[in-house]
Protein backbone atom coordinates (compact mmCIF):
# COMPACT_ATOMS: atom_id res chain seq x y z
CA UNK A 1 0.00 0.00 0.00
CA UNK A 2 1.76 3.50 -0.92
CA UNK A 3 2.20 5.69 1.87
CA UNK A 4 0.16 8.71 1.45
CA UNK A 5 2.28 12.15 1.61
CA UNK A 6 1.04 15.41 2.28
CA UNK A 7 3.40 17.54 1.35
CA UNK A 8 3.30 21.77 2.56
CA UNK A 9 5.43 23.69 0.72
CA UNK A 10 5.70 27.85 -0.07
CA UNK A 11 7.87 28.05 -3.23
CA UNK A 12 9.22 26.88 -6.17
CA UNK A 13 9.49 23.42 -5.24
CA UNK A 14 11.83 21.62 -6.32
CA UNK A 15 12.52 18.77 -3.81
CA UNK A 16 8.54 18.01 -4.58
CA UNK A 17 9.38 17.34 -7.88
CA UNK A 18 11.67 15.12 -6.78
CA UNK A 19 9.55 13.49 -5.02
CA UNK A 20 7.47 13.19 -8.16
CA UNK A 21 9.78 11.64 -10.36
CA UNK A 22 10.75 9.39 -7.98
CA UNK A 23 7.57 8.01 -7.39
CA UNK A 24 6.82 8.11 -11.31
CA UNK A 25 9.97 5.85 -11.80
CA UNK A 26 9.17 3.36 -9.03
CA UNK A 27 11.72 4.31 -6.80
CA UNK A 28 9.58 5.58 -3.73
CA UNK A 29 6.52 3.89 -3.09
CA UNK A 30 4.53 6.56 -2.25
CA UNK A 31 1.32 8.95 -3.69
CA UNK A 32 0.95 12.50 -2.81
CA UNK A 33 -2.09 13.39 -0.78
CA UNK A 34 -2.14 16.78 -1.41
CA UNK A 35 0.24 19.67 -1.57
CA UNK A 36 -0.57 22.57 0.52
CA UNK A 37 1.06 26.20 0.70
CA UNK A 38 0.55 29.03 2.66
CA UNK A 39 1.38 31.01 -0.88
CA UNK A 40 -1.41 30.49 -3.19
CA UNK A 41 1.55 31.66 -6.03
CA UNK A 42 4.03 28.73 -5.02
CA UNK A 43 5.52 27.18 -8.04
CA UNK A 44 5.23 23.79 -5.97
CA UNK A 45 1.31 24.16 -6.67
CA UNK A 46 1.52 24.04 -9.97
CA UNK A 47 3.92 20.54 -10.37
CA UNK A 48 0.51 18.94 -9.42
CA UNK A 49 -2.69 18.45 -10.22
CA UNK A 50 -5.59 20.84 -9.51
CA UNK A 51 -7.24 18.39 -7.01
CA UNK A 52 -4.40 18.10 -5.22
CA UNK A 53 -4.21 22.13 -4.41
CA UNK A 54 -4.83 23.89 -0.88
CA UNK A 55 -3.51 26.94 -0.69
CA UNK A 56 -4.97 29.82 1.72
CA UNK A 57 -2.81 32.96 3.06
CA UNK A 58 -2.81 33.41 6.79
CA UNK A 59 -4.60 36.76 6.66
CA UNK A 60 -7.24 35.53 4.28
CA UNK A 61 -8.00 33.16 7.45
CA UNK A 62 -7.78 35.75 10.03
CA UNK A 63 -4.52 35.39 11.50
CA UNK A 64 -1.80 32.78 11.97
CA UNK A 65 -3.34 30.87 14.43
CA UNK A 66 -6.71 30.48 12.67
CA UNK A 67 -4.48 29.29 9.76
CA UNK A 68 -2.89 26.60 11.09
CA UNK A 69 -6.47 25.29 12.35
CA UNK A 70 -7.68 25.28 8.86
CA UNK A 71 -4.30 24.06 7.57
CA UNK A 72 -4.78 21.09 10.23
CA UNK A 73 -8.24 20.50 8.97
CA UNK A 74 -7.15 20.31 5.50
CA UNK A 75 -4.42 18.09 6.11
CA UNK A 76 -6.01 15.79 7.76
CA UNK A 77 -8.62 15.44 5.41
CA UNK A 78 -6.21 14.50 2.65
CA UNK A 79 -5.40 10.83 5.08
CA UNK A 80 -1.61 11.78 4.91
CA UNK A 81 0.81 8.86 6.40
CA UNK A 82 3.41 11.62 6.59
CA UNK A 83 3.56 15.29 6.65
CA UNK A 84 6.34 16.60 4.20
CA UNK A 85 7.81 20.30 4.50
CA UNK A 86 9.31 21.01 1.80
CA UNK A 87 10.52 24.99 1.65
CA UNK A 88 7.27 25.43 4.07
CA UNK A 89 8.53 28.84 5.33
CA UNK A 90 5.51 29.19 8.28
CA UNK A 91 6.14 28.10 11.88
CA UNK A 92 3.62 25.43 12.66
CA UNK A 93 1.71 25.93 15.76
CA UNK A 94 1.57 23.53 18.64
CA UNK A 95 -1.79 22.12 17.58
CA UNK A 96 -0.79 21.29 14.35
CA UNK A 97 2.21 19.48 15.54
CA UNK A 98 0.17 18.00 18.00
CA UNK A 99 -2.49 16.86 15.67
CA UNK A 100 0.20 14.69 13.06
CA UNK A 101 2.73 14.41 16.02
CA UNK A 102 6.01 12.23 15.13
CA UNK A 103 4.42 12.11 11.70
CA UNK A 104 5.97 15.40 10.43
CA UNK A 105 9.49 15.51 8.46
CA UNK A 106 11.19 18.86 7.41
CA UNK A 107 14.78 19.58 5.18
CA UNK A 108 16.57 22.30 6.43
CA UNK A 109 19.02 23.34 4.50
CA UNK A 110 21.95 23.14 7.37
CA UNK A 111 24.20 20.58 9.12
CA UNK A 112 21.75 20.89 12.38
CA UNK A 113 21.57 21.75 15.01
CA UNK A 114 24.23 24.81 12.96
CA UNK A 115 21.88 27.23 11.86
CA UNK A 116 18.31 26.56 12.65
CA UNK A 117 16.22 29.27 11.11
CA UNK A 118 16.43 31.12 7.88
CA UNK A 119 19.16 32.30 5.55
CA UNK A 120 21.62 29.47 6.78
CA UNK A 121 23.72 29.59 3.73
CA UNK A 122 24.97 33.12 4.47
CA UNK A 123 25.55 32.02 7.91
CA UNK A 124 27.22 29.35 7.09
CA UNK A 125 29.74 31.46 4.82
CA UNK A 126 30.06 34.32 7.93
CA UNK A 127 31.34 31.79 10.27
CA UNK A 128 33.77 30.51 7.27
CA UNK A 129 32.75 26.58 7.66
CA UNK A 130 34.14 24.62 5.60
CA UNK A 131 31.45 22.50 5.72
CA UNK A 132 28.00 22.76 5.09
CA UNK A 133 24.85 20.48 4.11
CA UNK A 134 21.16 19.76 4.54
CA UNK A 135 19.66 17.90 7.67
CA UNK A 136 16.23 15.88 7.56
CA UNK A 137 14.74 15.67 10.60
CA UNK A 138 11.10 15.51 12.59
CA UNK A 139 9.20 18.63 13.14
CA UNK A 140 8.57 19.83 16.86
CA UNK A 141 7.54 23.07 18.17
CA UNK A 142 11.07 23.74 18.74
CA UNK A 143 11.58 25.21 15.16
CA UNK A 144 14.41 23.14 13.64
CA UNK A 145 14.38 21.49 17.13
CA UNK A 146 13.66 17.99 16.22
CA UNK A 147 15.12 15.35 15.92
CA UNK A 148 17.43 14.89 13.06
CA UNK A 149 16.98 11.56 10.97
CA UNK A 150 19.88 11.90 8.02
CA UNK A 151 22.55 14.53 6.74
CA UNK A 152 24.55 14.89 3.76
CA UNK A 153 27.61 16.95 4.10
CA UNK A 154 29.28 18.94 1.35
CA UNK A 155 32.35 21.09 1.14
CA UNK A 156 32.77 25.06 1.06
CA UNK A 157 34.71 26.40 -1.76
CA UNK A 158 36.92 29.35 -0.99
CA UNK A 159 35.06 31.40 -3.22
CA UNK A 160 31.54 30.44 -2.90
CA UNK A 161 28.71 32.64 -2.98
CA UNK A 162 25.74 32.67 -0.78
CA UNK A 163 23.72 31.33 -4.11
CA UNK A 164 26.41 29.11 -5.24
CA UNK A 165 26.13 26.96 -2.01
CA UNK A 166 22.60 27.06 -1.88
CA UNK A 167 22.80 25.19 -5.78
CA UNK A 168 25.05 22.61 -4.19
CA UNK A 169 23.27 21.83 -1.01
CA UNK A 170 19.69 21.57 -3.01
CA UNK A 171 21.49 18.97 -5.46
CA UNK A 172 22.06 16.48 -2.20
CA UNK A 173 18.88 17.53 -0.38
CA UNK A 174 16.82 15.78 -3.09
CA UNK A 175 18.47 12.30 -2.77
CA UNK A 176 18.64 12.83 1.07
CA UNK A 177 15.16 13.48 0.95
CA UNK A 178 14.22 10.60 -1.14
CA UNK A 179 16.31 8.19 0.99
CA UNK A 180 14.65 8.92 4.43
CA UNK A 181 11.32 9.26 2.54
CA UNK A 182 11.84 5.62 1.21
CA UNK A 183 12.80 4.51 5.11
CA UNK A 184 9.66 6.40 5.97
CA UNK A 185 7.79 4.82 3.45
CA UNK A 186 8.45 1.64 4.69
CA UNK A 187 7.62 2.90 8.39
CA UNK A 188 11.45 1.94 9.31
CA UNK A 189 11.41 5.20 10.97
CA UNK A 190 9.69 7.26 13.66
CA UNK A 191 9.91 9.46 16.58
CA UNK A 192 10.37 8.12 20.36
CA UNK A 193 11.19 9.92 23.77
CA UNK A 194 12.51 12.98 21.48
CA UNK A 195 14.94 10.78 19.71
CA UNK A 196 14.80 9.59 16.08
CA UNK A 197 14.41 5.49 15.65
CA UNK A 198 15.52 3.61 12.90
CA UNK A 199 14.07 0.34 12.78
CA UNK A 200 12.97 0.65 16.53
CA UNK A 201 16.60 1.24 17.46
CA UNK A 202 17.65 4.77 18.71
CA UNK A 203 19.83 6.98 16.19
CA UNK A 204 22.12 8.76 18.72
CA UNK A 205 23.72 10.10 15.18
CA UNK A 206 22.01 11.25 12.41
CA UNK A 207 22.22 8.77 9.42
CA UNK A 208 24.92 10.59 7.31
CA UNK A 209 24.48 9.94 3.35
CA UNK A 210 26.25 10.63 0.79
CA UNK A 211 25.70 12.71 -1.97
CA UNK A 212 25.70 11.43 -5.34
CA UNK A 213 26.71 15.27 -6.43
CA UNK A 214 29.99 15.27 -4.30
N1 LIG B 1 7.04 24.33 14.62
C1 LIG B 1 7.85 24.17 13.55
N2 LIG B 1 7.49 24.68 12.38
C2 LIG B 1 8.31 24.50 11.30
C3 LIG B 1 9.54 23.84 11.42
C4 LIG B 1 9.88 23.29 12.70
O1 LIG B 1 10.94 22.64 12.87
N3 LIG B 1 9.02 23.47 13.74
N4 LIG B 1 10.43 23.74 10.32
C5 LIG B 1 10.10 24.74 9.30
C6 LIG B 1 10.94 24.94 8.12
N5 LIG B 1 11.91 26.02 8.41
C7 LIG B 1 13.22 25.64 8.31
O2 LIG B 1 13.55 24.51 7.92
C8 LIG B 1 11.54 27.36 8.74
C9 LIG B 1 10.36 27.89 8.25
C10 LIG B 1 10.00 29.21 8.58
C11 LIG B 1 10.82 29.99 9.39
C12 LIG B 1 10.40 31.38 9.75
O3 LIG B 1 11.09 32.10 10.46
N6 LIG B 1 9.22 31.78 9.24
C13 LIG B 1 8.64 33.11 9.59
C14 LIG B 1 8.11 33.78 8.33
C15 LIG B 1 9.24 33.84 7.31
C16 LIG B 1 8.70 34.43 6.01
O4 LIG B 1 7.46 34.55 5.87
O5 LIG B 1 9.54 34.72 5.14
C17 LIG B 1 7.43 32.91 10.48
O6 LIG B 1 6.76 31.86 10.35
O7 LIG B 1 7.19 33.86 11.24
C18 LIG B 1 12.01 29.47 9.85
C19 LIG B 1 12.39 28.16 9.53
C20 LIG B 1 8.66 24.60 8.89
N7 LIG B 1 7.92 24.98 10.07
N1 LIG C 1 13.75 26.73 6.56
C1 LIG C 1 13.17 25.99 5.49
C2 LIG C 1 14.05 26.10 4.27
O1 LIG C 1 14.80 27.04 4.11
N2 LIG C 1 13.93 25.09 3.41
C3 LIG C 1 14.67 25.11 2.18
O2 LIG C 1 13.90 25.72 1.16
C4 LIG C 1 14.34 25.19 -0.09
C5 LIG C 1 13.12 24.74 -0.85
O3 LIG C 1 13.50 24.46 -2.17
P1 LIG C 1 12.40 23.81 -3.16
O4 LIG C 1 11.16 24.65 -3.04
O5 LIG C 1 13.06 23.90 -4.50
O6 LIG C 1 12.17 22.40 -2.70
C6 LIG C 1 15.25 24.00 0.22
O7 LIG C 1 16.61 24.37 0.10
C7 LIG C 1 14.95 23.72 1.66
O8 LIG C 1 16.04 23.15 2.37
Amino acid sequence: MASRLAILASGRGSNLQAILDAIASGTLEAEIAGVFSDKPDAQALLRVPEALRWSRTPKSCGGREAFDTVLADAVAASHPDWVVCVGYMRILGEAFIRRFHGRILNIHPSLLPKYKGLHTHQRALQAGDTEHGASVHFVTAELDGGAVIAQARIPVHADDTVADLAARVLACEHPLLLQVLQLAAADRIAACDGNARLDGQPLFTPLSLQCPHC
